[in-house]
């Protein structure tokens, strides 16, 4: 039996991907086999031995020490793209909230209750609710990955003239951009052109306060903000600075804190990006289905640590190993096992930065024996025998 432990709320199609016949949930600390989990921060939390995989059912990984699991061998998988539409609808919200004040405008009709004289007050007090429209405006999208694609390609949808930004973006992600979206060599051009700026990118020690005072005084004025990546992407005190000295019109983010709560000119979503019902289960989805294939087969898909690694079984055994990425690895493992005179199959050995990972299927099941001598060489992180 293998242990699943979800430390968050799973979606019930997620948790059928996994056959009951060889599978059990578990809630014990250290007894799991793999974790399933979504934004529960697992930074401080020491892993079991055993733990083999950490599967993030969605698309932030900055709740997992990724570093500290690849040191223990730990396989990290997250969920691309599989939430994206979702969090693409509320950032539509999120432009149409700071554009037409819908928000405080349902507020005071919810406070006039059943009033008599209550279709003569919506004709004659509206005028305070005027909006502007987003036709014709510019969207700013820094980050064209999963998210950033969509928000850019549904902005040109409205009519909307859009300018993205991404250093980094990849040729997969540049074939399903608009044609009309134009590309923006630098942070501080699409700071300068756009009314409204959209965050998509990760959090990560190279993005933290990627939005700060500097940023902020580059936007044109009465510009709007919306963070739909993570909180720590965007400076707080310089947000409520320039909301302050009307530099900007408004903060629409996904990521409450107490220093944003009831200010001026701030939204506050309760961290609803992914929560529709379709994200939830193809999150949940994907996400057990990357765990299985690994543990099953050793196969990684959608690692963050480790690039996909994929080999359809052959032979009668495959030995998984997760080592550093140095010299001489792939000659060590495949000596070790000629050196038992056993005869290598099929063998695939894929890097990315310092770590790397080699399957090997062999011709014979009675591996346990090169696995442990395997497993003394210290740039070794983790060996699995799976017969
Ligand atoms: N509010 C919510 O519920 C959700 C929030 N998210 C957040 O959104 C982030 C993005 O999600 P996806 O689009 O699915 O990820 P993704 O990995 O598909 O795209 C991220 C993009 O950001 C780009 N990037 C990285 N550093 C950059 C920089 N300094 N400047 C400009 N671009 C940069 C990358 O090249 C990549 O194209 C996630 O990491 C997560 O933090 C994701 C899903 C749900
Ligand atoms: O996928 C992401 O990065 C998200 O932020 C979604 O978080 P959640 O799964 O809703 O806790």
């Amino acid at each position: 039996m293998l242990n699943i432990r979800c430390l968050n709320k799973i979606a019930e199609a997620g948790l059928a991907q996994f056959p009951q016949a060889s599978y059990q949930f578990t809630e014990q600390a250290g007894a799991e086999d793999a974790i399933l989990v979504r934004s529960a921060d697992l930074k401080e939390m020491d892993f079991g031995a055993g733990l083999k995989a950490i599967a993030r059912a969605g698309a932030g990984t900055n709740n997992i020490p990724t570093a500290r699991c690849s040191e223990a061998g730990i396989v990290v998988f997250n969920t691309p793209g599989a939430n994206a539409n979702a969090v693409k609808e509320l950032v539509l919200a999120g432009l149409l909230m700071s554009s037409r004040p819908v928000v405080p405008a349902i507020a005071w009709i919810e406070s006039l209750g059943s009033a008599a004289d209550l279709a003569q007050r919506v004709e004659q007090e509206k005028s305070r609710f005027v909006g502007t429209e987003l036709k014709g405006k510019t969207l700013g999208v820094i980050g064209l990955g999963a998210i950033g694609i969509l928000v850019a390609n549904l902005a040109v949808e409205l009519d909307m003239q859009v300018v993205g930004y991404d250093p980094y973006i990849s040729v997969d992600a540049a074939w399903k951009l608009s044609r009309q979206v134009r590309h923006a060599e630098s942070l501080e051009a699409v700071l300068k052109t756009a009314d409204y700026v959209t965050i998509h990118v990760p959090l990560t020690p190279q993005t933290k306060n990627l939005i700060a005072a500097s940023q902020l005084k580059l936007m044109k004025t009465g510009a709007v903000l919306l963070n739909f990546a993570r909180g720590g992407l965007v400076q707080e005190d310089a947000v409520l600075a320039a909301l302050a000295a009307r530099q900007i019109r408004g903060y629409v983010t996904d990521f409450p804190s107490p220093a944003l709560a009831g200010k001026r000119g701030v939204t506050l979503i309760p961290h609803l990006g992914a929560s529709t019902e379709e994200a939830e289960e193809n999150c949940a989805v994907m996400a057990a289905q990357e765990l299985i294939d690994y543990l099953e087969n050793g196969n990684i898909r959608n690692a963050v640590n480790l690039p996909d690694v994929v080999m359809e079984r052959s032979g009668q055994a495959r030995l998984c190993c997760f080592h550093r990425n140095v010299p001489n690895m792939l000659a060590h493992i495949s000596g070790m096992i000629s050196k038992q005179g056993i005869n290598i199959e099929n063998l695939l050995n894929r890097s990315q930065g310092e770590f790397a990972y080699t399957l090997v299927d062999v011709d014979t099941p009675a591996v346990e024996e090169i696995a442990a001598t395997l497993r003394q060489q210290p740039e070794i992180l983790r060996v699995r025998v799976i017969v």
